[in-house]
């Protein structure tokens, strides 16, 4: 379960702060989305719960475990075991090929699995770029690289800033499925964050973030 409570941050000479005391509980295995305006601060709570970013006060736990670290080591390790994320950068290895992109977590974890990396290829359709260097795709396949690279090692939870950002329509639809379909399969907790309203309707849960709080696009209530 991932148990955000009273979570502020305020990044100085920004106006107002981007969260503003902002709680949420997700059962484990749940998936929820995050809408709101441009700038309002919704990559911002996925760096704090990644640990990218410390918060000014509240706590982020997840399986009981704090995510507020105070060492790197221990950042490093959350991430490397449990955490997939997509970021809306991609932050792709441009000197591996696709396929070692991919498979770069699992390794790292631990628990590679060709047989499984090529399924989640084959349903973002990047099966046939296997051997491709970063530098020769679109946007759009790069980004599906990035989700095949998040959900690869089967992380407890995964973290995905505008996963469909550089996608058609068609593709998106597809890519929003697979996204999380996967995580529904393995018990992975999701929390993406869109701008495209037919993805949000595909979770379980969903939200907008607005003035430093969530409110519910559903019956779900944040927890207080
Ligand atoms: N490291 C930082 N230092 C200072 N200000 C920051 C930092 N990170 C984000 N901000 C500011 O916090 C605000 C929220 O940024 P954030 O990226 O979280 O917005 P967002 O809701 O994800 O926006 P978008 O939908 O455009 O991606 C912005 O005003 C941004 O400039």
């Amino acid at each position: 379960m991932l148990k955000i409570a009273h979570l502020s941050k305020h990044f100085p000479g920004t106006a107002a702060p981007q969260l503003d005391g902002l709680s949420l509980t997700v059962p484990a295995g749940q998936s929820v989305s995050i809408q709101g305006a441009s700038g309002c601060g919704k990559s911002t709570l996925l760096s704090l719960i990644a640990g990218f970013e410390l918060p000014d006060s509240g706590d982020i736990t997840f399986n009981d475990t704090s995510l507020i670290f105070t060492h790197t080591r221990d950042a490093d390790a959350f991430r490397r075991q449990q955490l997939g994320v997509v970021f809306q950068s991609f932050n792709l290895l441009d000197c591996l090929s696709v396929w070692d992109n991919i498979a770069f977590p699992a390794r790292l974890k631990g628990n590679p699995d060709d047989t499984y990396q090529r399924d989640i290829m084959h349903q973002l359709d990047i099966a046939h770029l296997e051997t491709a260097m970063i530098g020769s795709l679109s946007g759009g396949e790069q980004q599906r690289v990035a989700i095949a690279r998040a959900l690869a090692h089967r992380p407890a939870l995964l973290l995905a800033d505008e996963p469909t950002g550089n996608l058609d329509e068609a593709t998106s639809e597809r890519v929003t499925t697979a996204l999380i379909d996967t995580c529904r399969h393995t018990g992975t907790t999701l929390m993406l964050v869109t701008h495209a309203s037919e993805v949000a309707d595909c979770t379980d849960v969903s939200y907008r973030l607005h003035n430093g709080q969530l409110q519910s696009n559903q019956s779900a209530v944040p927890a207080s």
